[in-house]
């Protein structure tokens, strides 16, 4: 696959980042990738295993000549970040991000970056319950969707560059205003993972239950439930700060929801029930039909389009 960077610069050394970086190097889609990340630790195993062609021990000097800045640190710090590398950002460079919020990272990036410097937010929708450093794998985004929320003027040679990263990295894009994305992450991902984090502790509650029956009897759901809660707390602490308002949007609809279906049951309504759960059975079927369902084997194959 051809070079489509000169030399990029991953701030931030975690699952997404080498992830990417893994998936750069199998795509041989930049000349040189460079890194930094904030502790020593992280930066010291980064060398240890390759990770970066050059780890530097400043963000300074690794966005120094980079024709694309990627910042992978959790959403709250990417203002912070900001600021640290505007003054070293070459002219004529790209900036994004992968974090799971975009209006706020939009809010705290924009006014740091100079004239001059494009910047596109991004959101890769892949990842796993696992970080740091050694977590990444190249496969992460093959056939997952990564979306650009680029705002208005934007270069579109910039944003047509970028997209061919990410596809070349296996993705497949598409482009998004921030608050849509917001509201339909807090819907299929952010909502789902506080869920998750709730019955797991709810669970551990009952820890007469966890130590012993739930763990070794636990079916598919609750299993997919400690997995998501193992979820790294300060990226999904972030999360939840950043998109407030779309998330306690979807939660409060949740919450009532969640009411209707315990009158439900309290008052033995089956019919109430089974309508409900023929009404979201049908919702998967429907979504598999679509072929939008990306575990399935034909997904971005010649299949239906996703
Ligand atoms: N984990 C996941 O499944 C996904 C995460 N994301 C987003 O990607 C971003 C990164 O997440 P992960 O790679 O999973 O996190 P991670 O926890 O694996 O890595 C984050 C990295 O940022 C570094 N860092 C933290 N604060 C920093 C600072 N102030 N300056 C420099 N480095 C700093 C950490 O030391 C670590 O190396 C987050 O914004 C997250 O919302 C997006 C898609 C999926
Ligand atoms: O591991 C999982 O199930 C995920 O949901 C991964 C994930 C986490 C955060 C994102 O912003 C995007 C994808």
């Amino acid at each position: 696959m051809a070079q489509v960077y000169g030399r990029v610069a991953l701030i931030g050394l975690g699952l997404i980042a080498s992830s990417l970086f893994w998936a750069i190097k199998r795509g041989g889609l930049a000349g040189e990738v460079t890194g930094y990340a904030r502790s020593d630790e992280t930066r010291a195993t980064a060398r240890e295993i390759g990770l970066c062609d050059r780890v530097c021990d400043t963000a300074a000097e690794a966005v120094a000549g980079a024709d694309l800045v990627v910042l992978c640190v959790p959403v709250g710090v990417m203002g912070a970040v900001a600021a640290e590398i505007a003054p070293h950002l070459a002219p004529g460079a790209t900036v994004t991000d992968v974090g799971s919020v975009k209006a706020d990272v939009i809010a705290q990036v924009g006014p740091h970056l100079p004239k001059g410097v494009h910047f596109i937010p991004g959101h890769p929708l892949a990842g796993t319950e696992h970080s740091g450093p050694r977590s990444g794998f190249a496969e992460l985004f093959d056939n997952r969707w990564c979306l650009l929320v680029p705002v208005e003027g934007t270069d579109v040679e910039a944003i047509a560059r970028l997209r061919a990263l990410w596809e070349g990295a296996g993705a497949h894009v598409e482009e998004m205003d921030a608050e849509h994305h917001d509201l339909v992450l807090a819907v299929t991902s952010h909502a789902p993972h506080l869920i998750a984090y709730t019955m797991v502790g709810v669970a551990d509650d009952l820890r007469r239950v966890t130590d012993s029956e739930v763990i070794k009897y636990s079916a598919a759901g609750f299993r997919d439930f400690t997995r998501i809660a193992a979820s790294d707390p300060t990226m999904w602490r972030d999360v939840f700060l950043t998109n407030k308002d779309a998330t306690l949007e979807i939660l409060g609809r949740f919450t009532e929801e969640l009411f209707a279906l315990q009158r439900a049951i309290r008052t033995g309504d089956g019919d109430h029930l089974h309508a409900y759960f023929t009404r979201t059975r049908a919702i998967r079927r429907g979504i598999i039909e679509a072929g939008q369902d990306t575990d399935a084997p034909n997904f971005g194959r010649g299949g239906p389009k996703p």
